[in-house]
C-alpha cells in the first residue's frame, strides 16, 4: 500500500458502505469492521483489492454486449471507486472504449433507460434561482477539475438532452485512470436546459427537463449564473467545457478564458491532440508541418481548433501567418469555405480561402460549392481530417484520389463515435495499398494488409486533457493559455514511440498514457509559469507535486475521526 497514512473519517455502518469513494467492500479489515460498526454487514472473509478484482472482471466477463459491459463498470463505481479505477487500471486498453467512447455514446443515448444511480450533478433551468444551494448539496468539499456540458453535441451524436451525463462522468473517469487526479477532487455537471431532440421530448421514460432549449439572452444568462456559482463554492476550480454545440462552444470559451480557469477539450485539447500527432507523423516522415498541405472535412469547433493550432505550429516553424493559412483548406456541408461566403462565422472566416489563390482551380459550377473531391484534386493535400460527424464521406474516389498525389497521406477521421467515422481504418488502407498512415478519434482493431499487422493510433483528446489538468494542479495555474495546449502537443509528439526510435506507433501505447500524463503535466506547468498564471515553484517542487498528486487505486487504513 503506498500511501500508509491512515485516513480520518466521520462515516460508519451502512452509511459508509454506501459512500463509493471510502467503501472497501469485503477488504474492511476486521479492526475497521469493529471499529466502525460494519461486523455482520460483510462476508466474513477479508478480501485484498486484488481478489475483489478477480471477481468483478469475471463478473464483467458474463455480460453479453458493450452496453451491458458499460453498466456493470458504472455499477462498481457507484459502489465502490477504488476498485471501479484498479480494475480499469488492470484492464486499461480493453476498458476504455467501455467506459469512453465508442460506448459512452450508446450509453448517452439510452441514458433514461439504463439510469440506476445518482452521480454528478444536474442543474436544471427551472432550478435557476438556487444553483449555490445545488453546488453545496455536492457532497464532495474539495472539488478541483469540473466537466460540464450542455449536452447539445454528444460526440457525432448530436443532442442528447440529460443523457449526455455520460460524458462528463466518462472524460472525469479519464481524468483519474489516465492523469491520476484523485476522484475525490473531480465533479461532473450537466446544465439541463432542455432538448430540441424530439425522441427524448416524446419519450415518457426521458429524465431531464421535458423542455425545448432555451436560447439566446436567456442561455447566456443561465450558463453565468452557473459559472459565477462555481467561482463561488470553489474559486480555484479548472473547469472543462465539453460537448457544446458549435453555436455556443466557441463564445463561452471566449467570454470565460480570462474568468475563470477553464478550457475547452473539443477546441483547445482536440487541437493538441491533433498537432501532437502531425507533429509526431511529420518527424517521422523527416518532414515539416509547415510543408504540409491540410484539408479538413467538416469546419465547427474540432475543425477550426485543430486548423487554428496548425496555423500556430506553422508560424512557429518559420511560416508567415498568412502563408499558413493558405496551406488549409476547410471544407463543410456548403464546400470549401471560401472569402466569397457571406455570413460565415468568425472563426470560420479567419479559415476561408481567397478566391484569388484558388481561380486556377480547375472545378465545375463555376467555382461554387467546391466539394472535398475537387479540394483534394486541386490543392493536392498531404494530410486530410475528418470532422464531421457524418460516416462514409472518405469515398474510395477522395482516398485513392488523395493517395494519386501524396505516396504517404495522413489520414485522421476523428469523427466520433465509431458509427459517425468518415471511413475505416481498413477501407483507408485498402484504397492506398496500406500505405497511408492513419489515425481516427474511436479506438479499432489493427489492420492486415500486405502480411502485414498496421496498429491504429487513437487520435483522442484524452491523451492531452488528463495530463493538462495535472498540471494545472501542481502549478496552481489560475489560467489555461493557449501556449500551455501547444506545449501539450510538442510533448505528446517528443513521447511518440516512432519519434523516439524511428520505429512503431504515431502515438504512445495506452499502456503509457500515465507516464505521458506526468510529461504534458510538467510542460504544462512549466508552461504556466512562463505565461505568469501559476505559483513560482522549482521544477522540484513541480515534479514533487506531480508525485503526490497522483492518485492510485489502492485502500489506506481507516481511523475514526473524532466529531
Ligand atoms: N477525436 C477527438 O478527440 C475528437 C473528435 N471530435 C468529433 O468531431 C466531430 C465534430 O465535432 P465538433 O467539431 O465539435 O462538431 P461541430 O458541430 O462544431 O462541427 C461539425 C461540422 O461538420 C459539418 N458538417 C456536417 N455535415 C457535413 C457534410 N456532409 N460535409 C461537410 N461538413 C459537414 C457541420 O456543418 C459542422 O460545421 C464529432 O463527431 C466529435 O465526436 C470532437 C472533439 C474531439
Ligand atoms: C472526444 C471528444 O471530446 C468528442 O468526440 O467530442
Ligand atoms: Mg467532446
Amino acid at each position: 500500500m503506498a500511501n500508509k497514512r491512515p485516513l480520518y473519517i466521520q462515516y460508519s455502518g451502512p452509511g459508509l458502505l454506501e459512500t463509493p469513494l471510502l467503501n472497501k467492500s469485503s477488504a474492511f479489515t476486521r479492526e475497521e469492521r469493529r471499529d466502525f460498526n460494519l461486523t455482520g454487514l460483510l462476508p466474513y472473509t477479508m478480501e485484498t483489492i486484488e481478489e475483489q478484482v478477480v471477481r468483478a472482471y469475471d463478473q464483467y466477463n458474463l455480460c453479453n454486449n458493450d452496453l451491458e459491459r458499460h453498466i456493470y463498470l458504472r455499477s462498481i463505481q457507484d459502489d465502490n471507486e477504488t476498485l471501479f479505477f484498479r480494475l480499469v487500471q488492470d484492464h486499461l486498453e480493453e476498458m476504455l472504449p467501455i467506459i469512453y467512447t465508442p460506448t459512452v455514446g450508446q450509453a448517452c443515448q439510452e441514458f433514461s433507460k439504463i439510469y440506476r444511480n445518482h452521480r454528478g450533478i444536474f442543474v436544471s433551468y427551472p432550478d435557476k434561482d438556487n444553483i449555490d444551494d445545488i453546488l453545496h448539496s455536492a457532497t464532495k468539499k474539495n472539488v478541483k477539475i469540473i466537466v460540464v456540458s450542455d449536452c447539445e453535441r454528444i460526440l457525432g451524436l448530436g443532442d442528447q438532452g440529460v443523457g449526455g451525463m455520460g460524458i462528463p462522468i466518462g472524460k472525469l473517469s479519464l481524468y483519474t485512470a489516465c492523469g491520476g487526479i484523485s476522484p475525490a477532487y473531480t465533479l461532473p455537471i450537466v446544465l439541463d436546459v432542455g432538448t430540441n431532440n424530439p425522441d427524448l421530448l416524446n419519450d415518457p421514460m426521458y429524465m431531464g427537463w421535458r423542455h425545448e432549449r432555451i436560447s439566446g439572452d436567456e442561455y447566456y444568462e443561465f450558463v453565468d449564473l452557473f459559472i459565477q456559482a462555481v467561482k463561488r463554492r470553489w474559486p480555484r476550480v479548472l473547469l472543462q467545457f465539453e460537448d457544446f454545440a458549435q453555436h455556443t462552444a466557441l463564445p463561452l470559451l471566449e467570454k470565460y478564458k480570462d474568468q475563470v480557469c477553464c478550457f475547452n477539450d473539443d477546441i483547445q485539447g482536440t487541437a493538441a491532440v491533433a498537432v501532437g500527432t502531425l507533429l509526431a507523423a511529420c518527424k517521422a516522415k523527416g518532414e515539416k508541418l509547415s510543408d504540409q498541405v491540410v484539408t479538413f472535412l467538416g469546419a465547427g469547433s474540432a475543425g477550426c481548433g485543430i486548423a487554428e493550432q496548425i496555423v500556430r505550429a506553422m508560424v512557429l516553424e518559420g511560416l508567415t501567418e498568412e502563408l499558413a493559412r493558405q496551406r488549409v483548406f476547410m471544407v463543410d456541408r456548403w464546400g470549401l469555405i471560401t472569402d466569397e461566403m457571406t455570413e460565415l462565422p468568425n472563426f470560420q472566416q479567419r479559415l476561408s480561402q481567397k478566391r484569388e489563390h484558388i481561380k486556377d482551380w480547375q472545378v465545375v459550377g463555376e467555382g461554387k460549392d467546391i466539394s472535398l473531391l475537387e479540394t483534394i484534386q486541386n490543392a493536392k493535400p498531404t494530410i486530410l481530417i475528418g470532422v464531421s460527424a457524418q460516416r462514409g464521406l472518405f469515398t474510395e474516389e477522395v482516398i485513392k484520389t488523395m493517395h494519386s498525389h501524396c505516396a504517404k497521406p495522413l489520414i485522421m477521421p476523428l469523427s466520433n463515435p465509431t458509427s459517425k467515422v468518415e471511413a475505416t481504418p481498413k477501407e483507408i488502407l485498402t484504397w492506398t495499398n496500406g500505405e497511408a498512415l492513419v489515425a481516427t478519434g474511436s479506438p479499432f482493431s489493427p489492420v492486415h494488409i500486405n502480411d502485414k499487422e498496421i496498429a491504429i493510433a487513437q487520435c483522442n483528446n484524452s491523451y492531452i486533457f488528463p495530463g493538462v489538468g495535472l498540471g494545472v494542479l501542481a502549478a496552481r495555474a489560475k489560467r489555461v493559455t493557449e501556449t500551455m495546449m501547444m506545449v501539450a502537443a510538442d510533448t505528446l509528439a517528443a513521447c511518440s514511440p516512432i519519434v523516439l526510435t524511428g520505429e512503431g506507433a504515431i502515438l504512445p501505447a495506452m499502456s503509457d498514457i500515465q507516464e505521458v500524463s506526468k510529461k504534458i503535466a510538467f510542460a504544462v506547468a512549466k508552461q504556466a509559469q512562463k505565461d505568469g498564471v501559476a505559483l513560482e515553484i522549482t521544477d522540484e517542487q513541480i515534479k514533487q507535486s506531480i508525485e503526490m498528486n497522483f492518485w492510485k487505486p489502492e485502500y489506506r487504513n481507516y481511523r475514526r475521526a473524532s466529531l
